[in-house]
């Protein structure tokens, strides 16, 4: 398979990424966060959850983030969530698109949502119906598509079953994730053939997080299958409060320099993706966890000066 020309990015920063910070982020950083990335050029941000707010306290703040960003026209803001009641909270900000998430794993579903794997498609299957009523695209993240926090591997089969649920329920998308980034590119690869067997190469994301420093060579091998688009997360921030010890996706800004140097073209300006990483890094108060982002702000006349 020819690699793509082309590749879209979806940065999950201000969900996937901030929603695993232990200081609580006000609202305000959100929303210039998410300006920043629309000025770099990102074409679709995650932008927060419906999600309970005992259960993810820092995306509690969910609608006051949606009605403070100052929407372009040609970008998707989507939002997760878990449930009827997490789908009717979120309609009033309006979102383009809505994201379901299901495991592949039986006892992470339990550990992030509460029930089972096929419960959960029965709690998605009229928020899909509905959504798609009004028009709102509908995504769906499969997480622990190659391993699981506390099952160990997952097996492909197990992606094709859940693949096939989504499908079955009208989902017209499915995200890949490698939630705990124990996957390598072969394994990744044999996962993301699996969600194939129920979805064009059109409807397939790559999620990955870069917990063993894979992401990237993760990356390189969707494209080896044509995949061309992916959730990544500025400065590489977050992790999931459900999977102990998973870090940050691999970050947009050394995807966006790998691709940068394979002449595959994002829309992303690379300088303008460094500035959105150093304001929330700056904020957080730690490094990027970017290398590319780190590199290029290092090679800036300020920082030489300093
Ligand atoms: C699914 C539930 C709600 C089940 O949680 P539950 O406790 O079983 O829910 P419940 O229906 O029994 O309700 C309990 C309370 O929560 C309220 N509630 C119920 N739903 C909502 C809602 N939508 N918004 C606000 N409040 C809600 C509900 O009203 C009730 O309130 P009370 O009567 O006690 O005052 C809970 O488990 C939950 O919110 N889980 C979300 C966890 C989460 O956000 N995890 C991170 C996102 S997934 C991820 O990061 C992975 C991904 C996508 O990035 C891909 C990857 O890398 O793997």
């Amino acid at each position: 398979m020819a690699i793509p020309h082309k590749v879209k990015l979806v940065d999950v920063g201000p969900r996937d990424g901030l929603q695993n910070e232990k200081q609580l982020v006000p609202a305000e950083v959100k929303i210039g966060l998410v300006q920043r990335l629309q000025a770099a050029g990102l074409r679709e941000i995650e932008v927060t959850s419906f999600v309970s707010p005992q259960w993810v306290p820092q995306m509690a703040d969910n609608a006051q983030v949606m009605a403070g960003i100052e929407r372009r026209p040609g970008v998707r803001y989507s939002v997760l969530v878990p449930n009827m009641k997490g789908f009717e909270a979120a309609l009033p900000s309006r979102p383009d698109e809505i994201v379901v998430f299901a495991s592949a794993s039986e006892s992470f579903s339990q550990a992030n949502i509460n029930c089972s794997i096929a419960g959960s498609i029965e709690r998605f299957a009229p928020v899909v119906e509905a959504a798609r009523a009004k028009g709102i695209h509908v995504r769906g993240a499969m997480s622990c598509t190659v391993g699981c926090p506390y099952e160990g591997e997952v097996a492909p089969e197990q992606v094709v079953r859940l693949a096939g649920l989504m499908r079955q329920i009208g989902v017209q998308h499915v995200g890949v994730a490698d939630t705990i980034g124990v996957g390598t590119p072969r394994k990744v690869q044999k996962a993301l053939e699996a969600a194939l067997r129920h979805y064009a190469l059109d409807d397939v994301s790559g999620h990955f997080h870069d917990t063993y420093g894979q992401a990237v060579a993760n990356t390189l091998a969707a494209l080896e299958l044509g995949v061309w688009q992916f959730d990544t997360s500025v400065a590489g921030l977050g992790g999931c409060p459900y999977a102990k010890g998973a870090t940050g996706n691999v970050a947009t800004e050394d995807v966006v320099f790998m691709l940068d140097g394979m002449g595959i073209e994002t829309g992303i300006d690379l300088d303008k993706l460094v500035d959105a990483g150093l304001y929330i890094s700056d904020y957080l108060g730690r490094p990027s966890q970017s290398r590319a982002g780190t590199a290029i702000a290092r090679k800036r006349p300020q920082a030489q000066a300093a």
